[in-house]
């Protein structure tokens, strides 16, 4: 089955996820850092960005012309999921015209109690057009992602759920059990530090890849280099 226009633009091309919470050095609550991070990957030639929050989507659109996926991330108790997991988000993710939504897709409780087969179906229903991206942690949970529908699915929480704490980082087994078993498009995310990793991806059949803190948060990678150079 042909890919939608927007999707064919992200194959085998690197997506740069420039984010920053509360209590991070590069958040700023006027806003206006990530579109900078956001030029700096278009200018490398990367194929789309990925956003937290409504504001910094509609930021970055205005900054630069390369298709971006959005998402809401919110506190939620420890265990449940917890990207963009209600419609209001998704009302303000579509008016600040987000590309792609990114939605967590895990099996994990939901604050609300429905299930994510319901949600998409209901976002669905009142967005028919909008693409999807499923954030999974787990064979199990891409699998059942492409089943419901999602338009790509990630390995954005490889690592981050009780189900996968061991997984490896990055977890490139995934991302080649995930391509062999599903025909939606596999976005390989989550922990891949190099670009040797990026590339790796690929090769294990990723449709495309996103790369976030080894790229826009200074503090990880500044961490990284203090670290490996303790005595
Ligand atoms: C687990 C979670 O909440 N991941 C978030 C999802 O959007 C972001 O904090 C990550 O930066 C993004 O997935 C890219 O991954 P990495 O920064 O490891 O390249």
């Amino acid at each position: 089955m042909p890919h939608h226009p927007l999707v064919d633009a992200l194959r085998g091309g690197l997506v740069v996820s420039c984010q920053a919470l509360p209590g991070e050095p590069l958040y700023v609550p006027a806003g206006g850092v990530m579109p900078l991070l956001a030029k700096a990957a278009e200018l490398a030639g990367a194929v789309g960005i990925r956003a937290n929050s409504a504001r910094d989507v509609r930021e970055i659109k205005a900054a630069v012309d390369l298709p971006v996926i959005g998402l809401v991330k919110k506190d939620y108790p420890p265990g449940e999921a917890y990207i963009t997991v209600t419609m209001a988000e998704i009302d303000d993710l579509v008016a600040a015209g987000a590309d792609v939504i990114a939605m967590d897709a895990t099996l994990r409780p939901r604050f609300d109690g429905v299930s994510v087969a319901d949600f998409v179906a209901g976002v669905r229903r009142a967005y028919p057009d909008q693409l999807l991206m499923a954030d999974i942690a787990t064979l199990e949970e891409g699998v059942h992602a492409a089943e419901i529908g999602f338009d790509l699915v990630g390995t954005t929480l490889s690592g981050y759920t009780p189900q996968s704490t061991d997984a490896p980082a990055p977890n490139v087994e995934l991302v080649r059990e995930l391509a062999a078993r599903i025909d939606v498009p596999v976005v390989a995310e989550g922990r891949i530090r190099t670009p040797e990793q990026a590339r790796t991806m690929l090769d294990a059949g990723a449709y495309c890849v996103v790369v976030g803190g080894a790229i826009t948060r200074p503090l990880e990678i500044a961490t990284g280099f203090v670290e490996a150079m303790r005595p």
